[in-house]
């Protein structure tokens, strides 16, 4: 399992790439902007007001002090009612304080929902832009797995900056009451802090580069968690006993992920305790210097409490804003993975003045020395394949396990182009025509085709949902392909929930979940059915009717049938037999069986098999 992946090598992120992400704020924005531009634009202006809070309140503070000491020492400058309306005004301050960081956590909440559903739903629509052999790319899942995370970890990033720009603002206010004060007392300021800010963006970059390498394994740690406790694999683990060799996997990968974070974490820690008791000194001398002067006469003793509590809030402010730096920075390298991952273009487009899709085809298809390599391998899976699919043909495909018969309807349906030859349709490139024209005139059921956790209703509507609420095309459809006896046995007819993943659904046989799926086929009118063994689940009957009634349906349209059974291959205008990815031969059963090669000699030994 673990020789298949790609690693991911641990490499330091530098300073400047962190500050140079920092211009993928702006995108990252607009897409908050695009989730709720409403909710973006309370929680900035509730910010604004809750940044003048902090100098606000201390300057209150300070007045209120003056006004004790005055009262206490009968200065004429002490006045009773001031002093109450003076504590009044700090009261009303905290208040709205409290009130203005509950609504922010509100709005930034709702905002981080919004934008989590928001960039999910972008993902989505994303990815089904792209071909299917981006998706077999461990590279790109990755880069998919990493911008899927960034869904639901970037709503922090969302507070994060927006709290910096909060703290900004009181800094400023801050700031200019210090510097009023003595401009000396910001050197000492920023020789506490720098430190511990040089110490936490080394290990933030650390902490990235490190969960970046581990991609591949948090992947597959994800897979194991799939295997060793879900519905579908439930079965299967049980009876060959793998429950114990997934958790022994589980627990080696696990335990190194845990070894490798708790190393750094430790080193974070300690080298986080020194910076602090650098800060804490730093403040103290402030401190010390601040009562020096009051004692001296030189300040008021509400002006020392106003400027330590300065002092102290601005010291803790810088630290928080400096170590939110480097998260701000690291969460804009995140967003690297988000952006790249859009930044991902399909190679399996069409052309701008694309063909619109013949109605009805002409000629048919022809393939000319066809050959396709999957991504990542040398072998050929499809090799000088040349041959022809006639509209109104039956054509059926047969031949061993990875001779390379569902790779040929893959490319037919452009899922994959070809590596080398091409496949004409009308004479004209495939590629000359409009993808969506393409695929809607496909009817294709392939041999791993889903089982969706859906209605019954749902299951068949998938092969055309456009006519979802085509209440009479689905039912007909399942009456086509002898889905709707099915029907009958449920509680809730059409609407029965099948698979068992969600409340009262009702589990399917291999053979019943084959007809469902049978049934996608007959939605749409297409030309060209392709069935990738349709009835290998199928008992006796149920096939010799499935194929009673494909061969009535489908009459006039083109089919390509893949089976292993020569019973159903039989039936076929033209049977091509592939081996290792080219055509062997190709006939009628009759010729096929006179010409008496591989064909003669695969249905021979099937036919044995029933004597
Ligand atoms: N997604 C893929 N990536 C890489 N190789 C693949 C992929 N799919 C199939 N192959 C390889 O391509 C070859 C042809 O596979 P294909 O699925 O076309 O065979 P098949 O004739 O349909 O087989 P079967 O009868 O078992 O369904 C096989 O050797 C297989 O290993």
């Amino acid at each position: 399992m673990a020789k298949s992946r790609n690693t991911i090598p641990t490499q330091d992120i530098s300073f400047k790439e962190r500050l140079s992400a920092l211009k993928n704020l702006p995108n990252f924005f607009k897409l908050v902007w695009q989730s709720s531009s409403s909710k973006t634009l309370i929680s900035f202006t509730l910010r604004i007001f809750r940044s003048a809070m902090p100098v606000a309140l201390l300057y209150v503070g300070k007045l209120i002090i003056d006004q004790v000491v005055a009262l206490n020492t009968n200065s004429p400058t002490g006045n009773l009612q001031e002093l109450w309306q003076l504590v009044a005004l700090e009261f009303a301050l905290a208040l709205l304080t409290d009130g203005l960081n509950r609504m922010i956590n509100l709005t930034d909440s709702l905002l981080g929902d919004l934008f989590s559903n928001y960039t999910s739903m972008r993902i989505m629509k994303h990815a089904a832009t792209l071909d299917l052999d981006q998706f077999e790319d461990s590279v790109f899942y990755d880069k998919l797995e990493r911008a899927r995370q960034q869904t639901v970890g970037r709503t922090v990033l969302l507070s994060q900056v927006m709290s910096q720009v909060q703290d900004f603002i009181s800094m400023a206010f801050l700031l200019t009451a210090l510097i009023a004060f003595n401009p000396w007392l910001i050197l000492l300021l920023l020789l506490a802090i720098i430190p511990s800010f040089l110490g936490e963006s080394y290990f933030n970059s650390k902490n990235y580069a490190l969960s970046r390498s581990q991609t591949p394994e948090r992947r597959e740690l994800d897979y194991l968690r799939y295997l060793g406790a879900s519905d579908e694999t439930a079965k299967e683990v049980k009876i060959f006993g793998l429950s114990d060799f997934i958790i022994a996997r589980f627990k080696t990968l696990s335990d190194k992920f845990y070894n490798d974070n708790s190393k750094l974490a430790v080193r974070r820690s300690l080298w986080g305790t020194f910076f602090s008791v650098l800060g804490t000194l730093g403040y103290y001398a402030a401190y010390g210097f601040i009562i020096y002067e009051t004692i001296s006469g030189k300040s008021s003793v509400g002006s020392l409490t106003f400027l330590a509590g300065s002092f102290r809030q601005l010291s803790g402010l810088m630290e928080t804003m400096l170590s939110r730096f480097t998260i701000v920075s690291q969460g804009a390298i995140y967003l690297n993975d988000f952006i790249d991952f859009f930044e991902i273009k399909p190679k399996i487009t069409q052309n701008q003045n694309a063909l619109p899709f013949p109605n009805p085809i002409k000629t048919g298809f022809v393939f000319e020395n066809v050959g396709f390599q999957y991504r990542n391998t040398d072998r050929w899976a499809n090799r000088n394949l040349s041959f022809t699919l006639k509209p109104g043909e039956k054509l059926a495909l047969v031949g061993e396990n990875g001779a390379g018969k569902t790779t040929l309807v893959k490319l037919l349906a452009r899922l994959y182009d070809p590596t080398e030859g091409r496949i004409l349709l009308d004479g004209k490139d495939l590629k000359e025509y409009e993808l969506e024209g393409l695929r809607h005139n496909l009817g294709i059921i392939f041999q791993d085709y889903i089982r969706y956790q859906m209605t019954f209703y749902q299951n068949i509507a998938v092969g055309n949902i456009k006519e979802i609420e085509n209440e009479e095309l689905v039912k007909r459809a399942a009456i086509e392909s002898l889905a709707d006896k099915l029907a009958l046995k449920f509680p809730d007819a059409y609407q029965q929930w099948l698979g068992r993943r969600f409340n009262d659904g009702v589990e399917l046989s291999g053979g019943e979940w084959q007809k469902v799926a049978l049934a996608r086929a007959y939605m749409k009118d297409a030309q060209v059915l392709i069935l990738d063994e349709p009835t290998a689940a199928l008992d006796a009957r149920a096939e010799y009717e499935v194929f009673q009634r494909f061969s009535e349906l489908t009459k006039g349209k083109s089919a390509v049938l893949i089976s292993h059974r020569f019973s159903t291959a039989r039936l076929a205008d033209r049977i091509l037999v592939l081996e290792n990815g080219t055509l062997l031969e190709s006939g009628t059963h009759q010729e096929l069986l006179k010409a008496d090669g591989r064909y003669a000699e695969l249905f021979n030994l099937q036919a044995k098999g029933y004597q």
